[in-house]
This record gives structure tokens, sequence and C-alpha cells, in this order.
């Protein structure tokens, strides 16, 4: 027999919502690499929610927040915003969404955000999707990307590449390390680095219809 504590506990535990379950893959690459670009196929094609870490905290700017100020500056220099904001952030869009599917666009970008989502949330990726780009392509896409950010201009660009050399890329190779990286060319035209993305995709998807021990 349970005393009325417990009985309240177990009142409070059922009314928590129970800890939602998601699949989620990291999308990796260089400033410019067409992150942003692919993760829009793959929503469109494959029914995951799209979260870009650089777009969440550019909304985190324009909300006012207290960090805002900060996060404005350190985008400015190319440099990576401390894990708890960021992670605060992802955690929230995932929480508040319906999709168990995430793509998690330009983040873990160094060690600290690897090693911090990986204690803070428990979620372990199913896999890092990776537009490897030669920095000359990159450069070219990043000053004609003409969406107003304040980091696409040549002088944080160069600081942007220093960070991805230094601190991005060693997280890529934790993961490829382990055998989780899936490296696409992404110095092609958006649809063919597309067709190199779906091949990637398809597998996970597809259905398979088993009939008497044959798949048809
Ligand atoms: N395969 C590609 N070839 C040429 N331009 C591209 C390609 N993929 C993306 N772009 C363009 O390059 C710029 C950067 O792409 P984006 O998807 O924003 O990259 P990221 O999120 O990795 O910084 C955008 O202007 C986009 O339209
Ligand atoms: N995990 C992350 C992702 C982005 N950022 C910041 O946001 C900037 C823009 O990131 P982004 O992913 O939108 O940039 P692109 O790679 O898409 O060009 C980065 O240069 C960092 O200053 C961060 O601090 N931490
Ligand atoms: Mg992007």
């Amino acid at each position: 027999m349970g005393t009325a504590v417990d009985a309240a506990n177990k009142v409070v535990n059922e009314s928590l919502p129970s800890e939602k379950k998601v699949t989620v893959i990291f999308v990796l690459g260089g400033p410019g690499s067409g992150k942003g670009t692919q993760c829009a196929n793959i929503v469109e094609n494959y029914g995951y929610t799209h979260l870009s870490a650089g777009d969440l905290l550019r909304a985190e700017i324009k909300s006012g927040s207290e960090n805002g100020t900060m996060i404005q500056n350190m985008i400015k220099e190319g440099k990576i915003v401390p894990s708890e904001v960021t992670i605060k952030l992802l955690e929230r869009a995932i929480q508040e969404n319906g999709n168990d599917k995430f793509l998690i666009d330009g983040f873990p970008r160094n060690e600290e955000n690897r090693a911090a989502f990986e204690s803070v949330t428990g979620i372990v990726p199913e896999f890092v999707l990776f537009f490897d780009c030669p920095e000359e392509e990159m450069e070219r896409r990043l000053l004609n990307r003409n969406q107003g950010r304040d980091d696409d201009n040549i002088e944080t660009i160069r600081k942007r590449f220093n960070v991805y050399m230094e601190s991005s890329l060693p997280v890529i190779e934790y993961y490829n390390a382990k055998g989780k990286v899936r490296k696409i060319n992404a110095a092609k035209p958006v649809e063919e680095v597309f067709e190199d993305v779906k091949a990637v995709f398809i597998p996970l998807h597809e259905k398979v219809v088993y009939s008497f021990g044959r798949i048809l």
C-alpha cells in the first residue's frame, strides 16, 4: 500500500510531459557550403523539421533578449556563442515542435557545443551530413548571398573560415572516427548536390513490403 505522499508523487509524475524521443541529424560544413539550401530540400522530401542554430541565434537578437547584444557581437566577429545559450534555443525549438525528426544545421560547431549538447539533452545524432566544399567556392557564395547578414563581409568571412578550420573540423573528425559521417561533395550545382543527399536519405525512408519472406 502506498502512502499519501506516494500517491501525490504519482499524480505529479503522470501530469509531467514524458521525455520526448527524437531523431536528430547534424548538418555540418563550412560557412556557405549549402547547409541551409539542402536542408530546405530535405524538409520538402523527407518530413524533417529544420533547426538552424544560426537562424535561432539571429531570431534571439531580434526578440530583444538580454543576450541579444552579446550574440550580435559574437556573430559579427565570427565567434561561437557559448553552448548554454544555443542549446537552450535548440531544446526549446525541439520541445515546442510536434515533429520528432530534426535536422540540426550549423551545430555542433566546436567541442564545447558537442559535449554540452550530448550531456544536457542526452541526444546522440543518427549521423552527420557533411557538406564538403573548397574555401574559394564558399567565399564566392557568401559574398553573393545577399541576405543582409552583417557577417557576410570579407573580413568576418575570413574569421569564420579560421574558426571552421580550428574548431568545427575537429568535431566532424570526432564523428568520422565513429563512422557517423556521410560526406557530400558540395561543390556542384544545387540539384546535383541534392541527388547525392537523396542517396543518403532514400535507404532510410523507402518502404519495404515483405510477402512470404520475399521483398516485393
Ligand atoms: N550548390 C550550390 N551552388 C551554388 N550556390 C549555392 C549552392 N548551394 C547554396 N548556394 C548558395 O550559396 C549561398 C550559401 O548557401 P547556404 O545554403 O546559405 O549555405 P550555409 O547555410 O552552409 O552557409 C546561398 O546564396 C545559396 O543560394
Ligand atoms: N552553433 C553555432 C552556430 C552559429 N553560431 C554563430 O552564428 C554565426 C552564423 O552561423 P550560421 O550557421 O547561420 O552560418 P552559415 O554557416 O549558415 O553561413 C556563426 O558564425 C556563429 O557566430 C554559433 O555561435 N554557434
Ligand atoms: Mg546557413
